[in-house]
């Protein structure tokens, strides 16, 4: 199976409500599709966010980096060497990690395909259904507390609940929906790079004095600030974990070996794709660190990627946040990874299982 072409399209599915962080508010996915055809009229699929605020990707960035630096070196390569083609790409280009996932999930597609096994028992099986939390976005506390109680209603038994912005307020929140929730759901913070370190040491003790039983903190400094991360991590007992401050598998030695954070935030936005998600999971492993799997806006194409590694990977990957299509007002992809509010389900058909995506513009 050689690679004959690599096509974009752009895919726009307005959101149920505005996603609201300390970094920024949206109100639609808008993500670039990826195409990748072959000689045996397989198609893969993979799809990019321009986080730029988080990843520093942008539309444009996405589509060049593809155009001129990736597509060149992947036409006619064969799917089954899939280690060489993955090689290619992470060597293709710096950074541009959304560019390199979104082509990774269309060819791990691709290979699956190639064996006729759904993605997950490629990447060595499993049990294929994950449950997800749901982010409640950062917002007023009566908002955000009615939010909570709707997920809960909704069957959500994890909320993520999205602080940073004014540390005194952000205490309220979170006390506010503990106090409405207890019981009912564990909640995550996620303060997207929003506190200082001292600021963060505050409000979590003061949290934590108040009886709030808090799962984990992720992110709570920027991302840059790893001495402010191992702060945090070594005064506080509520476990931390690094979103914004690990991208790679390097990035992710150097942070455990400073033991600077107690959690794996994994995204494949971040990593580039699947094959550093593996080293990641495995790196974790072995220094048994316990990893989340992480969206950003992002619909069930590239967010049923992160399911079906999720599942090969449930051993080290035991937190889930892949929310990207329950925030969505619809789902435009008819697929076999199904997304039933809390319950993520695969069933047993080849790839990552994409029928069809409703709603694709095509670029030239
Ligand atoms: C969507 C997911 N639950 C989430 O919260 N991801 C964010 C970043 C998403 C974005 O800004 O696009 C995170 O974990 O920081
Ligand atoms: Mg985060």
């Amino acid at each position: 199976m050689k690679i004959t072409d690599i096509k974009f399209a752009m895919l726009r599915v307005p959101l149920k409500t505005p996603f609201k962080t300390a970094l920024r508010t949206v109100e639609k996915v808008e993500d670039v599709i990826v195409i990748v055809e072959t000689d045996t009229g397989h198609v893969g699929y993979g799809e990019a966010p321009a986080t730029a605020v988080i990843t520093g990707d942008t539309h444009g960035s996405i589509i060049e980096a593809i155009k001129t630096m990736i597509k060149p070196k992947l036409i006619g390569e064969e799917i089954e060497d899939l280690n060489r083609i993955t090689h290619l790409i992470q060597g293709s280009i710096v950074k541009n990690y959304s560019a390199k996932a979104a082509v990774e999930i269309a060819i791990y597609d691709l290979f699956a395909q190639r064996y006729n096994t759904p993605l997950y028992k490629i990447l060595g099986g499993g049990e294929p259904t994950i449950s997800t939390d749901i982010t409640i976005s950062v917002d007023y506390i009566d908002k955000m507390v009615k939010d909570s109680i709707d997920a809960v209603n909704q069957g959500f038994e994890t909320l993520k609940i999205k602080v940073g912005k004014d540390i005194g307020v952000d205490i309220e929140r979170v006390k506010a929906i503990y106090a409405a929730v207890e019981g009912k759901a564990l909640l995550r913070l996620d303060a997207n790079q929003g506190w200082t370190a001292k600021e963060a040491v505050y409000a979590l003790t003061k949290l934590e004095d108040a009886g709030v039983r808090l799962e984990l903190v992720e992110q709570p400094v920027k991302g840059y600030d790893l001495e402010g991360m191992k702060y945090i991590t070594e005064r506080v007992h509520t476990p931390v974990m690094a979103d914004e401050s690990t991208f790679g598998p390097k990035e992710v030695i150097d942070l455990i070996k400073m033991r600077a954070a107690d959690i794996i935030n994994i995204k494949l936005m971040k990593t580039g794709g699947i094959s550093n998600a593996i080293r990641i999971a495995d790196i974790a492993e072995t220094f048994d660190v316990q990893c989340m799997i992480g969206c950003m806006l992002e619909t069930s194409i590239s967010v049923a990627a992160a399911a079906h590694l999720a599942v090969a990977k449930s051993h080290v990957i035991t937190k889930v946040d892949l929310d990207g299509p329950s925030l969505c007002a619809f789902d435009p992809v008819v697929g076999n990874v199904k997304f039933n509010g809390a319950e993520i389900s695969i069933e047993n058909t080849p790839g990552l299982g994409i029928k069809e995506i409703k709603g694709l513009e095509m670029l030239r």
